[in-house]
């Protein structure tokens, strides 16, 4: 162990020696004349290349990145690392500290990386600029799996890593543009957190999936890469919840446009072709902004006196946001009243979902319960559940009555007052129920040409997903 130790450390004292005494010049001669006889190869990523950024640089460092934390516990990984984290990113990033080196292994075969950074001074001994640059180094006979496959995976990954650590940005519409100061979302919704019913949850996610996972199969059927939603039901049902819960998922930014902000039609156009890549364009309230009649009723221009964008102007600028320019973009609709919107705008290829959001139901109460107050039963739930079926009250009506106090037991006697209130105003008034107050066959979702069959479904009847467009691909590795 001793005599271990000494060689080690005579090691050690020699390479120190060299690196210090032997000037750099002699010591890349003395490099390249042992390279030669070895069956080693190297390939040199710099910072730079051509006078621009080295996007394989770039992606390099990314890909390391998420590698040398979990590399850094195996025997010969680097005893130094750098940890940093910049405001548009939502973790911490670490890398390889400068001369340190790693091995990736990759279909079995070591790649080895050594990450490297020299300062540079100028003649003056004043200017400093720093150069960096990773060498990769492996056996010549993988140059060309290196080269058609290793790179080609550190890209992509790269790429995927970027997208999903990102912070996820809300922009608005400011003066007809898009205001260049978009916020940072920061809104806590997810797919875990949004109580759906039945399997809806599953079905958007693995639809989200599937539009995200698609690019060859759009590619392959000649379709631009993007995907529209309708979502539509009563107030405070979880359509923007279910938006800020897709963004949190795909990692989009949200483009959130108010109709009623544009002036024209040639206004409405620009924006919506000036949306980014990987991002959720969404028009709320798509039936109170614009009035968009059907359009057999003659009518296809703004009857709102301060509106000035028109259906068929709307219509243009969607199909021209479908149809060219940009991927990976998702457009998203919402109303309360899907029977309000002309049919040309819900159709095949404008929106390939409709989904309904609708009054809560016992499955949809209990995930409440879960969320805010850490329940998954309790003895009042049976009367809670029984009630809730008979009656319209929205997630947001149950999700208010659930905060109101850290003891389970007060907030839901706290909620049964609510049902029972309702329950009592829709056997009072049994013909406000008809307009879609309160009565359980007015669970909000049924509406002309919505799917019927899910629709009259006893137990969802709260909820449809109806596929009006392709359905999503299936992806196959
Ligand atoms: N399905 C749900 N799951 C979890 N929380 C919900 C759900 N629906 C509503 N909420 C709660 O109610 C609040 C209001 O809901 P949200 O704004 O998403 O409804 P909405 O359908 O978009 O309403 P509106 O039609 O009035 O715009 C949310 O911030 C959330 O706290």
């Amino acid at each position: 162990m001793a005599s271990t130790l000494s060689i080690l450390a005579t090691f050690t004292i020699i390479r120190i020696t060299f690196n210090d005494f032997v000037p750099k010049e002699i010591r890349d001669y003395l490099w390249s004349f042992i390279r030669r006889f070895s069956s080693e190869f190297t390939l040199v990523i710099e910072e730079s290349h051509d006078g621009s950024r080295n996007h394989i640089f770039q992606a390099t460092m990314e890909y390391l990145g998420s590698h040398v934390l979990s590399a850094s516990a195996a025997e010969g990984s680097p005893k130094r690392l750098t940890v940093g984290k910049s405001e548009k990113v939502r973790k911490f990033t670490f890398g390889l500290d400068r001369h340190s080196e790693i091995v990736d292994i990759f279909h079995g075969v070591p790649l080895k990386w050594k990450y490297n950074a020299d300062v540079n001074t100028n003649t003056n001994n004043q200017q400093k600029s720093e150069s960096r640059w990773y060498e990769l180094s492996f056996q010549k006979n993988h140059v060309e799996m290196v080269k058609s496959k290793y790179i080609p995976h550190i890209i992509n990954t790269a790429k995927k890593l970027k997208d999903r650590n990102r912070m996820v940005k809300f922009h608005t519409v400011r003066r007809e543009r898009w205001s260049s100061s978009a916020v940072n979302l920061d809104h806590p919704m997810t797919f875990d957190t949004l109580a759906l019913d039945g399997d809806l949850k599953k079905t958007i996610m693995e639809d989200l999936d599937s539009f995200i996972n698609g690019k060859e199969y759009y590619k392959k059927i000649g379709k631009v890469w993007k995907r529209g939603y309708l979502l539509y039901g009563p107030p405070g049902t979880g359509k923007s919840s279910l938006i800020a819960a897709m963004a949190n998922h795909l990692n989009f930014d949200i483009y959130n446009l108010n109709l009623s902000a544009v002036n024209s039609d040639s206004s409405l156009e620009y924006l919506l072709l000036h949306v980014s890549n990987r991002s959720i364009l969404v028009i709320e309230d798509i039936d109170c902004t614009v009035k968009l009649q059907n359009r057999d009723a003659g009518d296809t221009t703004a009857s709102y006196p301060h509106v000035q964008v028109t259906l068929s102007g709307l219509l243009n600028a969607i199909d021209g946001l479908l149809s060219c320019c940009g991927d990976e973009r998702i457009i998203v609709f919402t109303t309360n009243y899907k029977d309000k919107i002309d049919p040309a705008l819900l159709r095949a290829g404008r929106m390939d979902k409709h989904i309904c959001l609708s009054y809560s139901t016992a499955s949809t109460f209990k995930q409440l319960a879960a969320n805010y107050l850490g329940i998954s039963n309790h003895n009042l739930f049976s009367r809670i559940e029984k009630i809730i079926e008979e009656i319209n009250v929205s997630p947001a009506e149950v999700a208010g009555e659930l905060m109101k106090s850290k003891d389970p037991k007060t907030c839901l006697e706290g909620l049964i007052e609510l049902l029972e209130s309702k329950a009592s105003e829709a056997t009072s008034k049994p013909e406000e129920g008809k307009g879609g107050n309160n009565t359980k066959q007015e669970k909000g979702c049924k509406s002309k040409g919505s799917n019927t069959t899910n629709s009259d479904s006893p137990n969802h009847n709260a909820i449809t997903f109806l596929t009006v467009g392709p359905d999503p691909m299936i992806v196959r590795e």
